[in-house]
């Protein structure tokens, strides 16, 4: 049913088209068919570059492929690639924020002011910043800047998996019921489940704090530790995920940590994402995380280092570095040279 009966066809824009903005695309771009409350045409926002002569948007809308970002895999011809962002979401009532969260406050100065006065959002980054107010997940960033509402979306996604139709679930997080059921019926298929649950700033700070575990995980990973290692690392990560949500926001579910946002991502990315890979080479050759982001992941961008540096820079402003003991571990030894054997000792102390 179209939403509040105002808007007869909902019509979709995605910011972003890396790795998961890609995969999502896939998926949007069938499900617009398949339902009636959406327009059959969705824009995407390319950020532009040049690969072998040729602009990216260029590649996608006459190949149908993200040839750099997720290859191999088709993008459906609904799917409309376009450098310029105010033209990608002009008219557009539903926004898809998919961008690494670095890049996020350049896409919100951009989009301030220009946006239809019915659009609503839904944020797929796992980030966070943190503000003179502590803190402030990429959906407050979002509600704030651009005065829309925003659901969030997160799960254990590994992009390339759910481009290859493999079984997984999504958690979305919503404040207004009608608003996560629609974007529901936008992101599920038969082998991408979506549970939905009223707890906006629960489901996509899960999304955030993995990243940091994952990197733990990387780690023990890099010291051939073995897999009692890994799982205390994702046990602890997961008591220290929630511990940090409950201390620093109010309404957080317990549920949440065990919906596909929650104790599912921490899994899958402990063990397959992107954050573990680079932890674990920068433990096996010695080279920093930014040095290894470019040589690994070909234009991918790691989320967890950053997200370590904010978590803890707020458990530093208020003293707590005792009851976040593994998120100030990884911190270390990410940016301040603390060996990486040292993972478990700082834990025990
Ligand atoms: N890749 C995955 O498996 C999953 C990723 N996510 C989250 O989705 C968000 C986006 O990740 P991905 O789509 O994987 O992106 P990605 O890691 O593939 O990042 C590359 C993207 O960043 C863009 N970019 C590079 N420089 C830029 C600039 N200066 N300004 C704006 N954009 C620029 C590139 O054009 C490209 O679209 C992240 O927060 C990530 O944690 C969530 C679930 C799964
Ligand atoms: O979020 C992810 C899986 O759910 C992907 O994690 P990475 O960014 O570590 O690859």
């Amino acid at each position: 049913m179209a939403r509040g009966n105002t808007i007869q066809k909902e019509k979709v824009a995605i910011i972003g088209s890396g790795n998961w903005g890609t995969a999502a695309a896939r998926i949007i771009g069938e499900n617009v068919t398949r339902h009636p409350d959406f327009h059959p045409e969705v824009k995407m926002w390319v950020f532009e570059e040049i690969i072998e002569n040729r602009a990216l948007t260029e590649i996608i809308n006459e190949q149908h492929e993200n040839i750099k970002y997720l290859p191999g895999f088709k993008i459906p011809e609904n799917v409309i690639a376009d450098p310029d962002m105010l033209n990608t979401i002009r008219d557009a009532t539903i926004l898809v924020f998919v961008v690494p969260h670095q890049f996020l406050y350049k896409v919100c100065d951009q989009l301030k002011g220009n946006i239809h006065p019915k659009a609503i959002g839904i944020s797929l980054i796992k980030g966070c910043d943190t503000g003179e107010t502590g803190i402030r997940p990429i959906s407050t960033i979002l509600e704030e800047a651009l005065k829309i509402h925003i659901c969030t979306l997160s799960g254990a996604n590994i992009a390339n998996e759910i481009a290859e139709g493999k079984f997984s679930e999504t958690t979305i997080g919503y404040k207004i019921r009608e608003e996560g059921e629609l974007f529901k019926r936008l992101f599920e298929t038969s082998y991408y489940q979506v549970g939905i649950i009223d707890d906006v700033i629960g489901v996509e700070m899960c999304g955030a704090l993995k990243n940091v575990v994952a990197l733990g995980a990387g780690i023990v990973d890099g010291l051939k530790m073995g897999d009692n290692s890994k799982a205390a690392i994702i046990r602890i990560g997961l008591s220290e995920m929630k511990k940090f949500l409950k201390m620093f926001y109010k309404n957080i579910k317990d549920e949440t940590f065990f919906e596909s946002c929650g104790v599912a991502d921490v899994i899958t990315s402990c063990y397959g994402g992107r954050n573990r890979r680079v932890a674990e080479a920068h433990v096996t050759t010695g080279k920093s995380f930014e040095q290894l982001e470019k040589e690994l992941l070909g234009g991918q961008k790691l989320q967890g280092t950053l997200t370590a540096k904010e978590v803890c820079t707020m458990i530093s402003i208020k003293g707590l570095e005792n009851e976040f003991k593994l998120f100030v571990a990884i911190y270390r030894i990410a940016f301040e040279g603390l060996e990486p054997k040292k993972i478990f000792d700082v834990i025990v102390d």
